[in-house]
């Protein structure tokens, strides 16, 4: 049998006498887009913290192909909450600047990321500056850097977070989009019930800090997701029942 891509067993963790997360268990099958969904300071990037090898586990396990995660030659291809573009730097050798962290020319990377510039709708402005594209264009550029790297394995850390409502929206749509053409393997985490359900085949729910997983919830919907309909029904169904969780730690609290 094929093991899990990802695979956390009783994962606990935390900073010198805080403890972040405890026992957090999961898994990420190939092909799989998983979302992680908690309130903020849950410890959503520590979570990625220990994907990343930046933070050791206290205590479980990290499988990545059935065997222990090596840190030193991730598997991962990191997409951190802001865009990270460099401001100097013009949009295509931003896109190549992982690539050239890996050792590949300059070149040969340009060579790789110039066939993407359309799909990522980016296509005319490879020489901008990042001060001159939009949110969602900016956001889109950092998504090109990132998999472009060609690592078995994506992390979004709350990607567009910092977007305007409609831009995230459509953001969620053009995403959905390349993940069904590509078939990555992808971990969100986000607050964003919406973009959650939107975008996951499974939902981990946090509870606040120190987080461990209060829910897990499969979304059997048709792709692409619609607003509309019986399966637009069902997606508000189930994103008001995943508020409902979210929100059972604070009931009886003033706010
Ligand atoms: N390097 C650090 N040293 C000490 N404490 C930290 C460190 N990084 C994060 N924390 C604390 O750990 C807790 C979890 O932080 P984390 O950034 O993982 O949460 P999060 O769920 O990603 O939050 P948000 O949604 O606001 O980004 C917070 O209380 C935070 O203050």
């Amino acid at each position: 049998m094929t093991p899990p891509r990802l695979e956390l067993t009783g994962i606990a963790a935390g900073y010198a006498d805080l403890p972040v997360l405890q026992d957090i268990s999961l898994t990420i099958g190939p092909g799989e887009f998983v979302s992680i969904l908690g309130p903020s300071g849950a410890g959503k990037s520590t979570l990625f913290r220990l994907l990343t090898g930046a933070l050791k586990p206290a205590r479980g396990e990290i499988l990545f192909d059935g065997r222990p995660l090596d840190t030193g030659s991730s598997p991962f291809a990191f997409m951190p909450q802001r865009d990270a573009l460099m401001p100097w730097r013009r949009i295509i050798d931003n896109t190549t600047l992982g690539l050239e962290v890996q050792g590949i020319s300059r070149h040969q990377a340009r060579k790789r990321v110039e066939p993407l510039f359309d799909e990522f709708g980016l296509s005319g402005f490879e020489r901008h500056y990042p001060s001159a594209l939009s949110g969602g264009m900016r956001q889109r550029a950092a998504l090109l850097r990132t998999v472009v790297q060609n690592r078995p394995m994506l992390l979004l850390d709350e990607p567009f977070g910092a977007l305007d409502a409609l831009t995230r929206a459509g953001m969620h749509r053009w995403l959905e989009n390349m993940w069904m053409r590509h078939q990555w393997t992808a971990m969100l985490v986000t607050h964003d019930v919406r973009e959650a359900v939107h975008l996951s085949d499974r939902i981990y729910v946090l509870s606040p800090r120190p987080a461990a997983i209060i829910e897990v919830v499969d979304i059997p919907l048709p792709r692409p997701r619609v607003r509309t309909g019986v399966a637009g029904a069902e997606a508000a169904r189930i994103e008001t029942a995943i508020l409902d969780t979210l929100l059972s730690p604070y009931e009886g609290q003033s706010s």
